[in-house]
């Protein structure tokens, strides 16, 4: 059995299906990059996968156990919206993101030190070394969007998923963000969902694509129909489709 395993999965809100027969198995370590229409309902999955919202019908399982009920630290998040600890320094935030998985919650003497000396290599290479002292308030949007990828990586989770983590930076950085996070993932065995709406950039650091979009569609009510995974790209050889799961049909009105 598969890491993670999507069983039949619908999510509607208020009776408007946005997902529907959503099923995937995810191997432990690999790359995952999504990608599909605006509002087809990518972040909606991301939520499920995190158990910040529990699917409609269907089942998500992590490692052949119970079904994920509720968020762990076994799963990090980064989201399109950064979210840092706004009364910590730069440096304390990615100390923050390290010691919150330990069972005090906060390091004290010598491995503080060591936690900070280990978030300065990080914040070097996330190019924030200089602001180390400063207060997230203080920084540019990218540059909290660099401290929040460099916290969800230094806190090192089974299951990284990332909701668009590098559209908010210029081409440069996010080179740079793409080397760190490929360096990261050679040294762990985290497995990875990475919304994105770059498909080269999906390409490039997936070892699989999965295209999301609807399979029915009635022209006179869009919103008749959830989305569900339409392709699924193996991304390790140069993207040559395995495997078509469903083919697109228009809806007659009547139906
Ligand atoms: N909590 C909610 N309550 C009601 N509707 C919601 C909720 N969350 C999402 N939706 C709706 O579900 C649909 C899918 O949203 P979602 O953010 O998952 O799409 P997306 O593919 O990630 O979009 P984008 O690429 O623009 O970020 C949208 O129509 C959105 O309005």
């Amino acid at each position: 059995m598969s890491f993670v395993t999507v069983r039949d999965v619908w999510k509607s809100y208020d009776g408007r299906p946005i997902l529907e027969r959503v099923n995937v198995d995810v191997e432990e370590g690999e790359f995952i990059s999504i990608v599909g229409a605006s509002g087809c309902g990518k972040s909606t999955f991301l939520r499920l996968l995190l158990a910040d919202e529990l699917p409609s019908r269907g089942a998500i399982r992590i490692e052949q156990g119970h079904r994920a009920m509720e968020p762990n630290q076994e799963r990090g998040v980064v989201f399109q919206r950064y979210s840092v600890f706004p009364h910590m320094t730069v440096r304390d935030n990615i100390v923050a993101a390290e010691s919150f998985g330990t069972r005090s919650g906060w390091f004290f003497g010598k491995r503080l030190r060591g936690a900070r000396e280990r978030a300065d290599e990080t914040l070097a290479r996330i190019g924030l070394s200089h602001v180390a002292d400063n207060y997230p308030a203080t920084l540019s949007g990218g540059m909290q969007q660099r401290l929040a990828i460099g916290q969800a990586l230094t806190a090192q989770p089974r299951i990284l998923l990332l909701d668009e983590p590098f559209g908010a930076l210029d081409p440069g950085t996010r080179l740079a963000m793409h080397d760190f996070l490929t360096e990261l993932r050679a040294r762990t065995k985290m497995t990875v969902f990475m919304v994105t709406h770059d498909l080269t950039e999906g390409f490039k650091l997936g070892d699989r694509v999965l295209v999301f979009d609807k399979p029915r569609w009635d022209p006179h009510d869009p919103g008749a129909y959830g989305a569900t995974i339409t392709y699924d790209f193996d991304a390790r050889d140069e993207g040559i489709p395995f495997q078509t799961i469903k083919e697109k049909t228009h809806v007659p009105v009547s139906a």
